[in-house]
């Protein structure tokens, strides 16, 4: 019997790292490939893509980038030594045509062992500046997609191509009407959406606690704060939080009229796709490399978004941009509206299935 042609997933660590598979993973169903996914034995991947039907998941072993010094750092090489094996190993079993990777340390030993199984590596960046994971992965890669244009001169230059920003399809069959009954908010208030990236952020979470009262005259909110860190002390008609929002994002972000986020590439071109103005504070320099600036600043300078910088994290500097936000919308709306994606998914999925 002729064999299914087959695919293999890897990326993980954040969300940020899985949601790009998440959209191309239904793709490769419907067209009868057989798929498999290769992510760490307890990070969000394993949530994320463990109850999708007909996918495989394999876990390996997976070291982590900390900024800090901390003793499990000298650990981490030989896990990733640990994870190429195991990783040789299940190529081996798995014989995939071709392989795609969304970044995160997982993804290191996959396309490490993919390119000496000789078996195609695309590897996707979507931030303004590599991360390290990735840059570990490029030597191993047939192929290195971006998502911003900018990144392109970070990239090797001969498999670097530029494709855009790849969305999950579900995103845009959200129902106002819907995401206003699961958060119990009446229709005519305008709805701003907290995002502080697919892990929360004390940061924002604060800024917004702090100044709930003022901001619930004229707003409702729907909070998404992270794991662990909904506060239950809280409870106001109009103000709504959650730890991680799986399926019902689309209707919440349906019903969203602003949005104040991190800035994550996924989730703020998901906004821009969305038409949603944006107020973005950017994880700092010093919890960072900096790249959420980077990626806040180039939304700025087309348009799209409103930028304070940690440092310039003030109430009154907050108050002020979420203002000046919500008289500008109509403008930014507009501007969102001239953006084209360009079939960006299909583009993709062309790519891998014909190994262009
Ligand atoms: C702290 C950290 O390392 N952050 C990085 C991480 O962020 P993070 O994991 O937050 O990544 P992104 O903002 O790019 O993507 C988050 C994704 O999770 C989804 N989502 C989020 C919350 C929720 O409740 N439900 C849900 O589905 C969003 O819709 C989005 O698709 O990866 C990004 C992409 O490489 C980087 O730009 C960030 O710097």
């Amino acid at each position: 019997m002729k064999k299914n042609k087959t695919i293999v997933f890897t990326g993980g660590g954040t969300a940020g790292h899985v949601v790009v598979n998440l959209a191309l993973i239904p793709e490769f169903i419907k067209d009868g490939w057989d798929v498999h996914y290769i992510g760490s034995h307890a990070g969000i991947e394993k949530d994320l893509i463990t109850p999708l039907e007909k996918v495989t998941y394999h876990s390996i072993s997976t070291g982590k980038l900390r900024r800090y010094f901390d003793k499990e750092n000298f650990k981490d090489p030989f896990r990733v030594l640990k994870g190429t094996w195991q990783s040789l190993r299940l190529l081996r079993k798995i014989k995939p045509n071709v392989i795609f990777s969304k970044g995160g340390f997982v993804a290191v030993p996959v396309v490490t062992a993919a390119k000496l199984k000789g078996i195609p590596a695309y590897v996707h960046e979507s931030d303004y500046t590599p991360g390290l994971a990735n840059k570990l992965a490029f030597p191993f890669a047939k192929k290195v997609l971006a998502t911003f244009p900018e990144t392109m001169k970070f990239l090797p230059e001969k498999k670097a191509e530029w494709i855009g920003a790849i969305i999950r399809e579900e995103l845009f069959q959200g129902k106002k009407e819907k995401g206003l009954q699961i958060c119990d908010f009446v229709s005519g208030k305008p709805v701003i959406l907290i995002m502080g990236g697919s892990t929360g952020s004390q940061k924002l979470n604060d800024i917004i606690r702090d100044n709930l009262d003022q901001l619930l005259k004229n707003f409702q909110i729907i909070h998404i704060c992270g794991k662990g860190k909904v506060d239950e002390t809280i409870k106001k008609f109009g103000y709504i939080q959650f730890e991680y929002v799986k399926d019902e994002l689309k209707d919440l972000l349906a019903a969203t009229d602003l949005v104040v986020s991190r800035a994550g590439s996924n989730s703020i071109y998901e906004f821009l796709a969305l038409h949603k103005p944006m107020l973005l504070i950017p994880l700092s320099k010093q919890a960072s490399r900096g790249d959420q600036i980077l990626n806040a600043n180039s939304f700025k300078k087309q348009g799209f978004a409103s930028v304070i910088e940690e440092e310039q994290l003030t109430e009154e500097s907050f108050l002020n941009e979420l203002t000046n936000l919500w008289d500008e919308k109509d403008t930014i709306i507009d501007k969102m509206q001239e953006y084209k994606s360009d079939k960006t998914k299909e583009k993709v999925i062309e790519m891998l299935k014909h190994l262009n």
